[in-house]
C-alpha cells in the first residue's frame, strides 16, 4: 500500500547559498497509511520547517537541497505549483496552530469551507452546502448549520480549531498535517480538539503527522514517535517503544524533562479516557517508567525524582526495604 508520507534524506537550508545555515540534516521519515506519527523535539530543532518545506510552504530564503518528499506517491520537490495545489487540501489537509492563520477573518466559516471543496471537487459553493453542514457536525460544532453563516471572530479559540479542522479534511484526504493544533487552547479544550483528531485518524483510517512538544498527545493518538534534534531525527518507532524503553540520550532527557503533575492523578495515554497505551508503562504510575508500583501506592508517593541517568522515578518510603524503586545512593545525595 503506498504511504501516506514518504520523507527520503531531506535536507533544507536557509539563508545565502554561498554560507548556507543547514536547518534540517538527511531527514528521513514515513507516514504509512491509516498511520500517527507524532514528531517531537526540542524547540528549533527542525519540525515546523520539516512539515511546511515538504508541502511547498517554506518561508523566504528556506530550501530544500536535497531528498524527496512524496505524498501519496506524487514527488513534491521541485513539483510545479498546480501539482501542489492539488495535493494540499486535496491528499493533504493542514492544521496549525493558530486557526485564524487558515481562516479569512472577512468570511463567512460556511463559505471557506464550501470554497475549499469547490477548489478541488469543483461546483458552486452552494452546492457544497450539505458537505460543509455535515463536516462541522463531525468535527463536533454545535448547531453546525447556523455556525456556518458566522465569522471567525464570532468562535470561540476552540470552535475556531474545530472549523480548521473540518477544513483540512474537507477533501477527505489522506493525511493530515497538523502542526501543534492544541497548543493554544486552554486544557479542557484541548482534550476535546484531541478526540476530533483522534475520530478523524483513527476512526477514520486517516493517516497524520501531528508535530507537537505534547509528549502525552502523542501517546494519546500517535502510533509511531519520531524524535528531531538539532535538524535530525534521532530515535523514531512504536510509541510504546520509544517511551517505554528510549535509546538515544536526548530522547531520555526529553522524557525525563516533560511536565510532572500529581503522580498517579493523570497517565500519559489517559488523559481523556482511554486506557493507558499497551506495553507504554505497563503498571505504576504513568510519570516514572520504570516504577512498578501500583498507581494507588504512586497517589502517595512522594515526588517523581530524576536519577543520575535522566530517568524519572517514583520513591516510594517502602522501596527503601524492597529496594525496588529506591533512589540509588548517588541519587539520593543529588
Ligand atoms: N525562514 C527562515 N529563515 C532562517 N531560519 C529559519 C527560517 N525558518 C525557520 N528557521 C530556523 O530553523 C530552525 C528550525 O525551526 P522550526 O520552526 O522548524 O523549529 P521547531 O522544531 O518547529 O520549533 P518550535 O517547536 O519552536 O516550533 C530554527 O533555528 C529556526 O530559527
Amino acid at each position: 500500500m503506498t504511504a501516506a508520507l514518504e520523507i527520503d534524506d531531506l535536507w533544507i537550508e536557509a539563508g545565502d547559498p554561498a554560507d548556507p545555515l543547514v536547518l534540517v540534516r538527511g531527514v528521513s521519515l514515513t507516514v504509512d497509511a491509516a498511520t500517527v506519527v507524532g514528531l517531537v523535539g526540542e524547540s528549533g530543532s527542525g519540525k515546523t520547517v520539516t512539515c511546511m518545506a515538504s508541502l511547498g510552504l517554506a518561508g523566504r530564503g528556506v530550501r530544500i537541497t536535497r531528498g524527496s518528499v512524496r505524498a501519496q506517491g506524487t514527488e513534491l520537490v521541485g513539483a510545479d505549483e498546480a501539482t501542489m495545489m492539488r495535493v494540499r487540501g486535496g491528499v493533504v489537509g493542514t492544521v496549525f496552530q493558530d486557526p485564524l492563520s487558515s481562516l479569512n477573518p472577512l468570511q463567512r466559516i460556511g463559505d471557506q469551507i464550501a470554497e475549499a471543496i469547490a477548489l478541488h471537487r469543483g461546483g458552486r459553493r452552494r452546492s457544497h452546502r450539505a458537505r460543509v453542514v455535515e463536516l462541522l457536525a463531525k468535527v463536533g460544532v454545535p448547531a453546525p448549520e447556523e455556525r456556518a453563516r458566522a465569522y471567525p471572530h464570532e468562535l470561540s479559540g476552540g470552535l475556531r480549531q474545530r472549523v480548521a479542522i473540518a477544513m483540512a479534511l474537507a477533501n477527505d484526504p489522506a493525511l493530515l498535517v497538523a502542526d501543534e493544533p492544541t497548543t493554544a487552547l486552554d486544557v479542557t479544550v484541548q482534550a476535546q480538539v484531541l478526540d476530533v483528531i483522534r475520530s478523524a485518524t483513527r476512526d477514520e483510517a486517516r493517516s497524520a503527522l501531528i508535530v507537537t512538544h505534547d509528549l502525552g498527545l502523542v501517546a494519546e493518538v500517535a502510533d509511531r514517535v519520531a524524535v528531531m534534534y538539532a535538524g535530525q531525527i534521532v530515535e523514531e518507532g512504536p510509541v510504546s517503544v520509544v517511551f517505554g524503553d528510549p535509546q538515544h540520550p536526548y530522547t531520555r532527557g526529553l522524557l525525563a524533562s516533560r511536565p510532572v503533575l500529581a503522580p498517579g492523578r493523570r497517565r500519559l495515554g489517559a488523559m481523556v479516557g482511554r486506557p493507558p497505551l499497551p506495553g507504554a508503562w505497563p503498571t505504576g504510575c504513568a510519570f516514572a517508567p520504570r516504577c512498578d508500583a501500583a498507581s494507588e501506592a504512586c497517589a502517595e508517593a512522594p515526588p517523581v525524582r530524576t536519577g543520575s541517568d535522566g530517568w524519572s522515578r517514583c520513591w516510594h518510603p517502602s522501596d527503601s526495604e524492597s529496594g525496588g524503586n529506591a533512589p540509588t545512593a548517588e541519587e539520593g545525595a543529588a
